[in-house]
């Protein structure tokens, strides 16, 4: 498969099972990080991994924050996000570490944060493992976010779950990139997708 087929072939899956990516594969996964574009060369792209039993004190802190944003929150909803996060092979808290007072924009610092993600989760695919990118109104609550070490003015990008897709992981199919592509030639551009 060339790096161009890998690219194209990428899905998002939370259909994941052990084992999660470690040793030397997981830092190189984690390099890629690394090679994202970022201005300033501010690096703002922090990641906090969650396995084995910790997995379990990630998932009460999630549901404490849930009910913290919604005290009237369905009993059913906290007890499958309860399950979810504590049940992932490996969760990689994507954290961002910013600065409000550099003169690099923070759209640009998050940016950079969103790029590296990316990068992993194309690195994922890369060596056989498989990932998704969630967020949740939890993943924006500021108590949460300096509970994994992120206080403001620092926050949290989401979660990557990460792991070995099982036989229920299943690409989705894509829209052709027509629509979202135009020539500017002057005059606005105007996309097919937006029409
Ligand atoms: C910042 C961010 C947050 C996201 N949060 C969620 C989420 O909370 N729940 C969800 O189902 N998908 C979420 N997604 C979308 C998935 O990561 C994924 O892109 C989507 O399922 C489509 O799959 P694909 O990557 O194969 O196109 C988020 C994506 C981004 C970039």
């Amino acid at each position: 498969m060339t790096s161009l087929d890998l690219l194209l072939s990428r899905f998002s899956t939370d259909a994941l099972a052990e084992p999660a990516p470690a040793g030397d594969v997981l830092e190189a996964i984690l390099s890629t990080a690394m090679r994202a574009p970022d201005h300033g060369k501010l690096r703002p792209w922090r990641y906090a991994i969650v396995q084995g039993e910790a997995r379990v004190k990630l998932a009460e802190r999630v549901v404490a924050s849930m009910k913290r944003l919604d005290p009237d929150v369905a009993p059913a909803k906290v007890e499958k996000r309860f399950s979810r996060m504590s049940t992932m092979p490996m969760t990689i808290v994507l954290g961002m570490h910013l600065r409000p007072e550099n003169k690099i924009p923070l759209l640009e610092q998050e940016l950079a944060v969103g790029a590296a993600a990316m990068n992993i989760l194309n690195a994922l695919h890369a060596t056989g493992f498989g990932g998704v990118w969630v967020s949740g109104d939890v993943a924006h609550d500021p108590e949460f976010a300096a509970e994994m070490g992120f206080p403001a003015p620092h926050k949290l990008a989401g979660f990557l779950f990460v792991g070995t897709p099982t036989a229920q992981a299943k690409a989705p199919t894509r829209r052709p990139v027509d629509d979202y592509v135009a020539r500017w030639t002057g005059a606005p551009a105007v996309f097919g997708a937006d029409a």
